[in-house]
């Protein structure tokens, strides 16, 4: 994973400014949508109303709406969607239902939906939502994102083939049929462009609905091409275009999706209908170079707010301003302050990260339990600690921005930024794992006197950001002085021994009797 600090300046605007697109000119509004009970949304499946009800939804959230509007709703998904809206404003459910209502009515089994993720946490975590809801129309989902073996993700995937069962069959029609078991994938780009080059019967030819969530993330990054790859898949080829005999009879399988006949319609050598893309972030790119990648078609924009960037309503930002001297000190006295509530700690890199953790494991008897979370650890350790933190073992997560995209923690009320965030964009996707759902949440940052300008101009460009000086008693950090002293040198020491072939080794330095161990690697940042 890759440090959102260092890139996230691809798409900084110095100022506001009209975007380069038209289309993004004139955006639908979701703020002008209000929440709609589940009961009252037109069409809506009841199936899929009842299976909303028992994951404890009652209404749609305006992002939802919107979104419905344009697909289900009189917009019939005549043009690409894209969703810009704040973190935790709903977006996952926003893409998902519609999908499974449009697809509710298929005949046949076959890979029509993907959806694509930039990790593994963020597309198990799609993926519940997709199980929560496909099943009841009988849709089945599956997800490639190297969580288990590739033979256990091919099994899942893929039907034996028929020709073991019927030899006699003629080996065009079984080319030609259907091999899926499954009709929505939930995936993380490495993966499947695992499944596309290497799995035999792995086709994308009937997909109809396309994904692209963490949009500006997924676009930054070429991940090995996955996106012309998948978009090239897509398309009908020369044969499918000639598949007639001399009469014009149709020679297609029978089970050809209606999208593979309407190639046969001639439309133009598009396909019909055509692959219909959503895709969403809270800071969406307006650059239109890296738009132009996802080929939209008549894309249609959805926009939260009337700036670019905007912030969740319940979010609460405050700063506070102390010398790097006394940093680890204000950050305990703060802590003990938010009374052992989850909080999540943002560090610019993992060794910051690192740092911080194992200095705080210096002191003793903190009235908070806190682990290191890092991109460097083993994965099986990060979900147990992650695990740990959202059953409440652990009060507090230190980490760099690997925590700060999509993740969704029940409960999670407190953020802190213990270096200024570098971009606007950082800031609100760290500030956003808070104030999600509707829910209230703070989100404090640590400056140094020099850096309050720069930070107010920086909160400025999110729409809804007000941010206000907080101070931390005196006497606290002072009392904190002695022993941050000894834990001072006690960190030298233990950084010095490390420095060594220690520092590749495993260990667990938080101090806090954290679940997990980590593997150090300098100077590398995630
Ligand atoms: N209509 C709803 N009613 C109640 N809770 C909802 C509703 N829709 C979504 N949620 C909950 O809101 C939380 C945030 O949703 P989601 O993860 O989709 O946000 P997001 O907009 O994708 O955020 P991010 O940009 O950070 O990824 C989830 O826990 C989800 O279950």
């Amino acid at each position: 994973m890759v440090t959102m600090g260092t890139k996230e300046q691809e798409d900084e605007a110095p100022e506001e400014r009209v975007p380069h697109l038209p289309w993004m000119r004139h955006p639908v509004d979701i703020d002008s949508f209000s929440a709609c009970p589940v009961a009252s949304l037109p069409r809506l499946d009841p199936r899929l109303a009842e299976a909303l009800q028992r994951m404890g939804i009652e209404s749609f959230f305006p992002v939802q709406v919107s979104a419905w509007l344009e697909t289900i709703g009189p917009g019939a998904f005549q043009r690409d969607i894209c969703i810009n809206s704040p973190t935790g404003s709903g977006k996952t459910l926003a893409y998902a239902l519609p999908i499974v209502q449009m697809l509710s009515t298929r005949k046949v089994r076959c890979l029509r939906a993907l959806v694509v993720l930039p990790t593994r946490d963020l597309a198990l975590q799609v993926k519940e939502v997709f199980d929560a809801i496909a099943p009841v129309v009988g849709l089945t989902v599956a997800s490639a994102v190297g969580q288990s073996s590739i033979a256990d993700e091919i099994s899942d995937l893929i039907k034996k083939s028929k020709q073991e069962l019927y030899p006699s069959l003629d080996d065009e029609y079984v080319e030609m049929e259907p091999q899926t078991k499954v009709d929505i994938l939930v995936a993380t780009p490495g993966r499947l462009m695992d499944h596309i080059n290497m799995t035999k019967g792995f086709s994308l030819e009937h997909l109809q609905y396309l994904v692209v969530d963490e949009t500006d993330r997924m676009l930054r990054e070429a991940y090995q091409s996955w996106l012309p790859t998948v978009i090239q898949f897509t398309r009908p080829t020369k044969q499918d275009l000639f598949r007639h005999d001399t009469t014009g009879r149709t020679l297609l399988h029978p089970l050809t999706t209606i999208r593979r006949s309407g190639v046969e319609r001639g439309f133009k050598g598009k396909c019909y209908p055509r692959l219909a893309k959503i895709v969403c972030s809270a800071t969406l790119t307006q650059d239109p170079s890296k738009l132009s990648q996802l080929e939209l078609h008549h894309p249609l924009l959805l926009n939260s707010g009337k700036k670019r960037y905007r912030i969740p309503e319940k979010l609460e930002s405050y700063k506070l301003i102390c010398t790097s001297n006394i940093k680890p000190l204000c950050l305990i006295v703060l802590l003990q302050e938010l009374r052992g509530e989850k909080c999540l700690v943002f560090t610019k890199s993992v060794d910051d990260s690192h740092r911080l953790s194992t200095l705080l494991g210096f002191f003793e008897d903190l009235p908070f339990k806190f682990s290191e979370f890092s991109s460097l650890q083993r994965e099986s350790t990060r979900r147990k600690t992650l695990a740990a933190f959202k059953e409440g073992e652990i009060d507090v997560l230190i980490g760099s921005d690997i925590m700060a995209r999509g993740i969704h923690i029940n409960g999670l009320r407190y953020v802190i930024n213990y270096e200024m965030p570098q971009y606007v964009k950082t800031y609100i996707h760290r500030a956003g794992r808070t104030a999600r759902a509707g829910e209230s949440g703070s989100c404090f940052t640590f400056l140094r006197k020099n850096e309050v300008k720069r930070f107010d101009k920086l909160l400025k460009k999110a729409d809804g950001s007000s941010c206000i000086l907080r101070s931390l008693p005196e006497e606290s950090i002072e009392s904190l002085r002695p022993v941050f002293e000894t834990a001072l040198e006690k960190l030298k020491d233990k950084l010095k021994g490390s420095a060594e072939p220690e520092a590749s080794k495993k260990s667990n330095n938080s101090g806090d009797k954290a679940p997990g161990a980590l593997k150090r690697k300098r100077g590398k940042q995630t």
